[in-house]
């Protein structure tokens, strides 16, 4: 104890080495004062603040509900693509799966279970997520899953400025490398959408069709998708309609596909029979995601009112074409169901005031009948781009023959061609022809000659008949 006592400095040691360090400490003062601007002398100040609040300041939570304002919440999306590629030592579980039925070989993709947390470093920031789920208030609501990102308090302001935008940068960049895409069709039961992996072979170049029409839509698309800030310079929504009409079996769903194939864009299937009013349609509605295609088909048998109205009351009286029979029928025992979203429920999404929900969509409506659909669908500025998906072509037949069989040039083509241009025959009738009879062109190109004369022979017969009736 007493050597202890021994080694301490002495009472007027420790008091003069206090008045040097306090003598020294007011010169730095003023020099610091003195010489070094007001505007840099904060800087700093801010700087030694910053860095002790990064210590001792409290914790703070950000909460990312998947849902913003009655639509999807975006943020929410990018979060959910942006951490499976952050999962580290501190994530104890993982989702693991794939619904890839083509390829079951394909490895695993992973996916965040509720609890899960994920650790994330940006810009010397720490930051922890934990995916939390709700229970459902009542029993037919499903779970509402939401992310909680805790953090310094003093990162509030860097996670709203640099972080999200940047985690919404990576997550647009994931999905535009994305291999598969999803097609998604509504589940009622479950009140969601539920995906598969869509894998269509379609392509615009397999895709038969009038090149100059098939330019036509390349460039459109292609267009619409650079042209974000144009949109916007004109005050319109990032939006495009496509309306494809035409005969069944010419390819208006082939051509959905290629568009799909094209873009990299997921396809949202919606079957508007299924939908029970227009509310729940707002719903379904809002939850799709940006880039994507939401698809109805056979508009004209999807709402009473999308129909012309004119058409319906003539149908009613019998006035309906007798070119139209075959057409007709199908109608009418599509007729029998009434749904009851209405065209103006449905119309309030394509430039409605809630068409302004979500961005960067392509909205394709399909019909056999575009003379039957209401003129308010049809109005110019509604569905910005009307295609016409017509009976096989020349053209169209050489595409299928290479398509199918692989070759360009053949000796039977000439005679195929003039009786194409004089038949009425749908490009998913010469496929048929092509892909099953042989592979052997000689044979498939012979066996499709006999169709088609076939066919040009009932049509003669047909006309044939209806003339008579006529005269009779
Ligand atoms: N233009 C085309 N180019 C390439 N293949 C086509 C074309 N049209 C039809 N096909 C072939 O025919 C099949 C049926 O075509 P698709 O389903 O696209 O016709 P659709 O016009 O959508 O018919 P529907 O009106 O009955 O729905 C496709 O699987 C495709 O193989």
């Amino acid at each position: 104890m007493a050597s202890l006592l021994k080694a301490m400095p002495s009472m007027s040691t420790i008091l003069s080495l206090y008045a040097s360090i306090s003598g020294l400490s007011m010169l730095f003062r003023t020099i610091f004062n003195e010489m070094i601007p007001r505007g840099i002398r904060d800087l700093i100040a801010k700087h030694l603040s910053d860095l002790f609040a990064t210590f001792f300041s409290s914790d703070f939570t950000f909460i990312v509900e998947d849902r913003w304002q009655a639509v999807e919440n975006e943020t929410f999306r990018a979060v959910e693509v942006y951490l499976p590629t952050k999962v580290g030592p501190s994530t104890k579980s993982l989702l693991l799966g794939t619904n890839d039925t083509n390829n079951i070989v394909a490895p695993p993709k992973l996916g965040l279970p509720v609890d899960a947390k994920v650790v994330d470093c940006f810009q010397g920031m720490h930051f922890e997520w934990t995916l939390c789920e709700n229970e459902a208030e009542k029993h037919y609501h499903s779970h509402k899953k939401y992310f909680q990102l805790k953090c310094k308090n003093n990162y509030r302001e860097q996670v709203m400025r640099s972080y999200l935008p940047y985690i919404s940068q990576t997550a647009a960049e994931i999905l535009n490398k994305r291999e598969t895409l999803n097609i998604y069709t509504y589940d009622d039961e479950d009140s969601m959408w539920e995906s598969t992996v869509f894998k269509h072979p379609a392509t615009f170049d397999t895709l038969a069709m009038e090149p100059d029409l098939k330019k036509f839509i390349i460039e459109d698309l292609d267009s619409f998708v650079q042209r974000k800030d144009y949109f916007q310079s004109v005050g319109r929504v990032w939006k495009r309609g496509y309306l494809l009409h035409g005969p069944p079996g010419t390819g208006k769903s082939t051509l959905v596909a290629a568009i799909a194939n094209h873009l990299r864009f997921n396809i949202y299937d919606l079957q508007l029979q299924g939908v029970r009013n227009d509310s729940q349609l707002r719903r379904i509605l809002t939850s799709t995601t940006n880039r994507s295609i939401l698809l109805i088909e056979d508009i004209d048998c999807s709402t009473q009112s999308s129909r012309s109205r004119d058409r319906n009351k003539d149908a009613k009286e019998g006035h309906d074409d007798d070119d139209d029979d075959e057409g007709g029928d199908q109608l009418d025992s599509k007729l029998s169901f009434d749904p009851r979203v209405t065209l103006s429920g449905l119309l309030n999404f394509i430039d409605g005031l809630w068409s302004s929900c979500g961005e960067e969509r392509i909205i394709i409506f399909t019909s056999n009948y575009k003379e039957k659909l209401d003129p308010a669908l049809l109005r110019p500025g509604r569905m910005d781009v009307h295609i016409y998906m017509g009976h096989c072509t020349p053209a169209a037949f050489k595409k299928l023959a290479l398509t199918y069989l692989g070759i360009k040039e053949h000796v039977l083509f000439k005679c195929i061609e003039d009786l194409i241009q004089r038949t009425i025959i749908t490009p998913a009738e010469v496929a048929q022809h092509l892909i099953m009879k042989s592979d052997d062109p000689q044979v498939a190109l012979g066996s499709l000659i006999e169709f088609i004369i076939m066919k040009d022979t009932e049509m003669v017969e047909k006309m044939r008949v209806k003339t008579m009736s006529k005269r009779l």
